[in-house]
């Protein structure tokens, strides 16, 4: 069981995504963290994506500026993005596999077959006072290799939850189940994420040692129609009611 309450990271690459589609500076993610800060969201979650699809070098320090909440860098397991986490010293980095030609994540992270890649970023990282987390799949084999490089954080990746339906829902809610019960044996802190909406998140959230689930495309869609703050806010009670 996380002591805590489950936390509520907020992803808002995709307020960027809308920003960068007339090259302006209206809707700026800033206002979307501030608004997320005061309705209750316990971080914010950006992407800063190689191609800069969405979030922007300088959204980074704007978003630390104007938010006491922890700042979640994503990012890939490249110096280029190395060099930026430790020069802004987010509160953790959570590494994601990536490439140019996707739409959005697609899976993740192979820590097992990237080990010699990742252990010096993550040192380095873990040396510099910042959070690693791993986003991987819920599989054994990737939860090892987390706990082989020293992250204190995995993220579960539940697309193919989010996508599945029937009783392959039903399986791979019991493999994110499983590996976040692993995750804890082994001193590791088990967050969740990609794909969760208001109709799927509840049995993520009903996971006991899931402690932060990060969320966003959906509530950006939401906000369109009524708004960041309600959208926020329904999340957040739709995962209160589940612990
Ligand atoms: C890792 C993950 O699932 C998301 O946090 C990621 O940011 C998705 O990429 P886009 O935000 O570019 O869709
Ligand atoms: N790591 C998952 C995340 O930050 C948000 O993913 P999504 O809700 O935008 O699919």
């Amino acid at each position: 069981m996380h002591p805590g309450r489950l936390r509520l990271g907020v992803n808002i690459d995709h307020v960027a995504t809308i920003r960068n589609a007339r090259g302006g500076d209206h809707p700026d993610p800033v206002r979307a963290a501030q608004i997320v800060a005061q309705v209750g969201g316990d971080g914010i979650t950006a992407h800063l994506r190689e191609d800069r699809r969405h979030i922007r070098d300088d959204d980074l320090k704007r978003i630390q500026d104007a938010t006491d909440l922890p700042l979640n860098l994503e990012m890939a397991a490249t110096d280029e993005m190395l060099a930026i986490a430790l020069r802004h010293k987010p509160h953790a980095a959570c590494i994601v596999p990536e490439n140019r030609e996707e739409r959005t994540t697609e899976g993740g992270l192979d820590a097992a077959g990237l080990h010699n890649r990742l252990a010096p970023l993550v040192s380095r990282l873990v040396d510099a006072g910042i959070r690693v987390s791993l986003f991987i799949e819920a599989d054994p084999r990737q939860l090892e290799a987390a706990i082989r490089l020293g992250a204190q954080i995995v993220e579960f990746h539940t697309g193919e939850y989010a996508h599945a339906a029937g009783e392959q829902q039903a399986i791979e809610l019991k493999r994110i189940a499983d590996m976040a019960a692993l995750a804890v044996k082994n001193g590791i802190e088990p967050h969740a994420g990609h794909g969760l909406t208001y109709e799927n998140v509840q049995p993520i959230a009903a996971i006991p040692q899931l402690a932060e689930l990060n969320i966003g495309h959906y509530l950006v869609g939401e906000a369109v129609f009524v708004g960041l703050e309600a959208a926020v806010r329904r999340m957040r009670d739709l995962m209160d009611d589940v612990r």
